[in-house]
């Protein structure tokens, strides 16, 4: 499963545990540089845990991560933020009384006189935020919301960006497009993404390496071009024929 030629991060053996859970009962993986990898599971085997605990957000109990080399395993949240992570989760982290262009500009921790590119960077990528630019965050829908965090996301210095279900809360036509940009803005900018995802059909298009959660685990991890060969585990882990 080690085959990942030069990691960004790496995951050893994690262990996490919540309310007395054990949630994270050994996770490996790895993200190289420069390509888009995915976590991909059902519902509840661990991957919101898993960049949770990566974060800093929730005690590793055992196990290390790596960034960049560097073991940053139970660090502070906002130490591992400046040492290049950006996190977007799940949930829609805006101030809703701040305006769209105030949460950007609050996220934004890069040199002053950049900030013009950035931001047209993350309208081009969510044309609706341009529109809503002066709304405050707490008027717009739940979708458009979710648009702003990773909006916020990408705005934020970032070497690795990870994306805890970037597809929940938007519409199914919107999602694909948002990938492809996604994808494009990787590429174009020499980016790093991991993402989580349950929805393979979205995930198959976009990413280099996939890897398979279940029950607390990393079951398996394969190139992308391999999605064929992998047809029978990924029908056990996810339940979906190719
Ligand atoms: N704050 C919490 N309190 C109690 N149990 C939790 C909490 N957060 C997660 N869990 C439990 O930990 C397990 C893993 O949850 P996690 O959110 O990591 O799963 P997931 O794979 O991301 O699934 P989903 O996509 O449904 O969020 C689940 O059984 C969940 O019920």
């Amino acid at each position: 499963m080690n085959d990942v030629a030069s990691p960004i991060l790496k995951v050893k053996d994690l262990h996490a545990y919540i309310g007395g859970f054990h949630i994270l009962q050994g996770v490996n993986f790895e993200a190289e540089e420069y390509k888009l990898t995915a976590i991909l599971g059902r519902n509840g085997v661990g991957k919101t845990t898993t960049l949770k605990t990566i974060m800093g957000i929730y005690k590793a109990a055992r196990g290390e991560v790596f960034f960049k080399g560097e073991n940053i395993t139970n660090f502070p949240t906002h130490s591992i933020v400046k040492r290049g992570i950006s996190f977007v989760p799940a949930e829609k982290n805006v101030f809703a009384n701040l305006t769209v262009i105030e949460n950007l500009k609050l996220a934004y921790n890069g040199p002053k006189e950049k900030f013009d590119d950035k931001l047209e960077m993350v309208m081009n990528l969510f044309p609706e935020l341009k529109r809503f630019s002066g709304l405050l965050a707490g008027e717009l829908s739940g979708g458009q919301q979710r648009m702003l965090a990773l909006a916020c996301g990408l705005v934020r210095e970032h070497d690795l960006l990870i994306l805890d279900e970037p597809s929940e809360g938007l519409s199914p036509a919107y999602v694909k497009n948002f990938y492809r940009q996604l994808r494009h803005y990787m590429l174009e900018n020499k980016k790093t993404i991991l993402l989580i995802e349950q929805n393979f059909a979205y995930a198959r298009e976009i990413t280099d390496y996939i890897y398979l959660m279940d029950k607390g685990v990393v079951v398996t991890g394969f190139p992308s071009e391999k999605i064929e060969e992998n047809n029978h585990v990924i029908r056990r882990i996810l339940g979906v024929s190719l």
